[in-house]
């Protein structure tokens, strides 16, 4: 492994450890190199394995042409979802174990068998797919201030932070997800407001992009993995504790509370 690449991964690895934000690794692997950037990706995700975490699953991010606007890139990426990201409909998240929270409403697909073939199409994700929920992402940036590149964002995992799943699960034979509305509250009071359409089109192109892309570079996902498709609106900051409700029409509600606990 190159000298660049493990000194981006422990850069990112010191500022989830201490808990402060890092400079950009854009210095080390370059602002555009995804090559760089994913095998930066890996390298993190190796140490997390190491220390007991399994992937359940994948996020794409960077699908909505708001998100995009928030960071000034204009291309989707994807990070891995690991067991312990996971989160039921009304968890309690504590807001000090991320660096800055940010939430963003999103379906979650939830396969039932692997997706191996090359170029999968859309057809194939539909008859791979168990089920959907409704959900929240915690996304949250190890690089200070979000100051981010395509490059920076996906050797920080997307961006990723925690998944919150709704409880009740839907057939895809029975949404039209492009025409799903999505209404994010912070405390009962209105904060984001999307559209499946607003995701790549629909949250189904967004699948089927980031089922080819992880086929192509060798992570073929498999049964059991939930798939995030991408904010469907704006991303909201999370500024101290308070609750956030997630309501998408057709698909329910998932909802996730946080609260500050006291540091040992
Ligand atoms: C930087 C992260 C973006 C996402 O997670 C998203 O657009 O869904």
């Amino acid at each position: 492994m190159t000298t660049t690449i493990t000194a981006a991964a422990e850069r990112l690895l010191a500022a989830a450890r201490d808990g402060v934000p890092c400079a950009p690794v854009r210095d080390l692997i370059g602002a555009r190199d995804l090559d760089q950037a994913y095998a930066v990706q890996e390298t993190v995700a190796a140490a997390r394995e190491r220390a007991g975490s399994r992937v359940a699953g994948y996020k794409i991010g960077l699908t909505t042409r708001s998100v995009q606007e928030q960071f000034g890139v204009f291309e989707p990426d994807f990070g891995l979802v690991f067991d312990d990201m996971l989160h039921a409909h009304g968890s309690e998240l504590d807001r000090g174990a991320y660096l800055q929270p940010r939430v963003e409403a999103e379906i979650a697909f939830v396969l039932e068998s692997d997706i191996e073939i090359p170029r999968p199409s859309v057809a194939d994700v539909i008859r791979a797919t168990g089920f959907v929920l409704p959900a929240i992402e915690v996304v949250d940036s190890r690089i200070a201030d979000w100051d981010i590149t395509i490059s920076d964002t996906i050797a920080d995992n997307a961006s990723s932070g925690a998944v919150v799943l709704g409880t009740t699960p839907r057939s895809l034979d029975r949404l039209e997800l492009a025409d799903v509305s999505m209404v994010l509250e912070k405390d009962g009071e209105d904060v984001s407001f999307g559209s499946g359409a607003a995701c790549m089109g629909s949250p189904l192109v967004a699948a089927t992009w980031i089922a080819r892309e992880l086929v192509r570079r060798g992570r073929p996902p498999r049964a059991g993995d939930v798939i995030m498709t991408g904010a469907l609106g704006p991303m909201v900051e999370v500024a101290g504790t308070g609750r956030f409700t997630a309501r998408l029409s057709g698909l329910g509600q998932v909802e996730v509370t946080f609260v500050e606990r006291e540091r040992s």
